[in-house]
């Protein structure tokens, strides 16, 4: 059993090294971790990320959704190894090929570098996809069929988890066995507003479905007090 505390990872979307790393700081004992995503890497790079991370006890979700050819993802992820990332993630539908190209690569640098390998992480259907987003670019089938399908072609490549929203956890927990990592998204206290998310539950419901993490933004890095918010949803968590 994961505790509360432990549970979530704060989504820093921030191109900002110090701002991230002050929040982080403040964060520290009431997330799990922190998430640096494309709005921090694209703005700080690899040195922003040691800004932010240095000495700071908290595990890092570098959340890049690799997307490219089976070679070039496997290229980026021998690159982001060095800043020690306990997750990564990268996009299911590059293919079967991108991904075990992904988790080759991940276990030879860990190996080189004598650093703990990575999870890494599929990401299926973006949680602010609604069916008729989904049918939009091609897919005619419901939500929970696609990511059902993602999360099993990520299985079988090696990966050793994906993102996906909360509805979509109780099936996968039946379908993928307990060890499977669900990185879970699109999480909304009921105090919060949902912004652009359209596939979302509460902490704890998210928990109860099945979910291994949970990875909140803006309810908590928006709120007049960001700590208090992290503990209202540990408490949330907790009861
Ligand atoms: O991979 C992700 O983390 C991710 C996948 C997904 O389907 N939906 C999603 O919202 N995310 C990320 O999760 C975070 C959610 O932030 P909030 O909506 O502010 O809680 C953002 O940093 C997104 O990039």
């Amino acid at each position: 059993m994961i505790p509360p505390a432990r549970r979530t990872f704060v989504a820093l979307d921030t191109p900002e090294p110090n701002a991230a790393r002050a929040l982080a700081q403040r964060l520290a004992g009431h997330v799990g971790g922190i998430k640096l995503g494309l709005e921090f890497f694209c703005a700080a790079g690899p040195d922003g990320v040691r800004a932010v991370t240095e000495g700071l006890d908290l595990p890092l979700f570098l959340d890049l959704k690799l997307h490219d050819i089976p070679n070039t993802v496997a290229g980026a992820i021998r690159a982001v190894m060095p800043l020690a990332p306990a997750f990564i993630t990268l996009h299911t539908l590059g293919g079967a090929a991108m991904m075990r190209a992904a988790a080759d690569a991940a276990d030879e640098t860990a190996t080189q570098l004598g650093l703990p390998r990575p999870k890494l992480l599929g990401v299926t259907v973006l949680t602010s996809m609604s069916v008729l987003d989904l049918a939009s670019v091609g897919v005619d089938r419901p939500v929970a069929d696609q990511v059902a399908l993602l999360a099993d072609l990520a299985h079988v490549a090696g990966l050793d988890g994906v993102v996906c929203s909360p509805n979509e956890c109780a099936v996968l927990r039946r379908q993928l066995g307990p060890n499977f990592t669900l990185m879970v998204p699109g999480i909304r206290p009921v105090w919060a507003s949902a912004n652009d998310q359209k596939r979302i539950m509460t902490p704890a419901a998210a928990v109860t479905a099945g979910a291994t993490y949970l990875v909140i933004g803006r309810p908590i890095t928006d709120a007049p007090d960001p700590v208090q918010a992290a503990q209202r949803i540990v408490t949330e968590l907790a009861a």
